[in-house]
């Protein structure tokens, strides 16, 4: 089957039933477009590098499928029209960017095909990285606080004069161009709190957006999402929305995340996603990771199989995970599954 002919017609349990039963979703992208060079010290973070370095974000997105991502995430995690007019740009030139995050995506996703045909052996010792398997193009949606990059995606702390109405309104326009790009799925990532997450439902409901979703919070208690909204009653608004094809947390550091996926498998059946960041504190003042607060990537992996366990079928990283946290996520999940031999995938 062609990726074109899957894409167009997959499910969530059809994807996840062709990857073996779990999938692998990529690593921090904005972190590994620093790690590489870029400066992303700017208001629009990672979608800077739509303008300045759109190669670099596709070079990225090859190294995590190559590292043996089922699922990339576009560089649209920051990237707004707001945002993007706030820097003289005109209505038009802002949505192209928007559809340019996920063109780079597939553009990565296509060239992994391409060498996927013309080599069958991928040099980590197993063949389903480089077989042609069903990847995934979504594409990031972030919040209204990552726009306002000001630390509250961390807080999710908007005030009172921040509705539903402004945030539906915020992110209207965005959610439109983004669903008619060519992208699989939307990834609302890092939700801070639950006012968004019901403006993304709301959103997706009323403008009958044509793609899946899924929705992913973060905490740094280990029980409720930043705001303090509690994650059950933020899983239950993913789960009641129909285009909500998986739940789950990002962005959290990995000692949280066995717990939280409890909270979530307590409201919804849906499939669970986890893709926690590296464990480093990110200090919203100094705009910078703190470095010694996390963890390794053998203690990031030592945890993979309890959070498999768990009850969570999509594993990745969030910020500050490199493809080496990806290949070792990978190399985790195929040894403990039956799609441990090399399949024709
Ligand atoms: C603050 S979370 C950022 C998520 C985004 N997908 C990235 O990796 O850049
Ligand atoms: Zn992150």
């Amino acid at each position: 089957m062609n990726h074109d002919e899957y894409s167009s017609s997959w499910t969530m349990s059809d994807f996840l039933q062709k990857s073996g039963g779990y999938a692998v979703i990529d690593g921090g992208l904005a972190t590994e477009l620093e790690r590489h060079g870029a400066d992303l010290n700017d208001p629009l973070w990672s979608a800077k590098c739509l303008i300045s370095s759109p190669h670099l974000i596709r070079t990225v997105h090859l190294d995590y499928l190559e590292a043996g991502a089922d699922i990339i995430i576009t560089a649209s995690y920051q990237a707004t029209i707001q945002g993007f007019k706030a820097k003289g740009l005109s209505g038009k030139e802002s949505e192209s960017l928007l559809q340019k995050s996920v063109q780079i995506a597939c553009e990565a996703r296509d060239m992994y095909y391409e060498r996927a045909s013309e080599c069958s052996y991928d040099g980590i010792g197993n063949k389903r990285v480089l077989n042609k398997r069903p990847i995934l193009v979504a594409a990031s949606v972030g919040s209204y606080g990552a726009y306002l990059a000001d630390g509250s995606e961390y807080d999710g702390n908007y005030g009172d004069t921040v509705t539903l109405t402004t945030l539906k309104e915020f992110h209207r326009r965005r959610v439109q161009v983004l669903a008619e790009s060519g992208a699989d799925l939307i990834a609302f990532e890092t939700i801070p709190n639950k006012l968004e997450a019901q403006a993304y439902a709301e959103l997706l409901e009323e403008d009958d957006i044509k793609i899946p979703a899924w929705f992913s919070f973060n905490s740094k208690d280990g029980l409720n999402v930043v705001s303090g909204d509690p994650l059950s009653e933020c899983a239950s608004i993913a789960d009641s929305c129909k285009k909500v094809v998986a739940v789950g947390i990002n962005c959290t550091p990995p000692r949280f995340i066995r717990g939280l996926i409890s909270s979530v498998q307590k409201v919804t059946t849906k499939p669970i996603l986890i893709y926690p960041n590296s464990g480093e504190t990110y200090d919203a003042d100094r705009k910078e990771w703190v470095q010694s607060t996390g963890v390794s990537d053998e203690d990031f992996v030592s945890y993979v199989n309890i959070w498999r366990e768990a009850g969570a079928s999509l594993i990745g990283g969030c910020c500050r995970t490199t493809p080496n946290t990806i290949r070792a996520i990978y190399k985790v999940l195929s040894a403990g599954s039956s799609d441990a031999q090399p399949s024709s995938k």
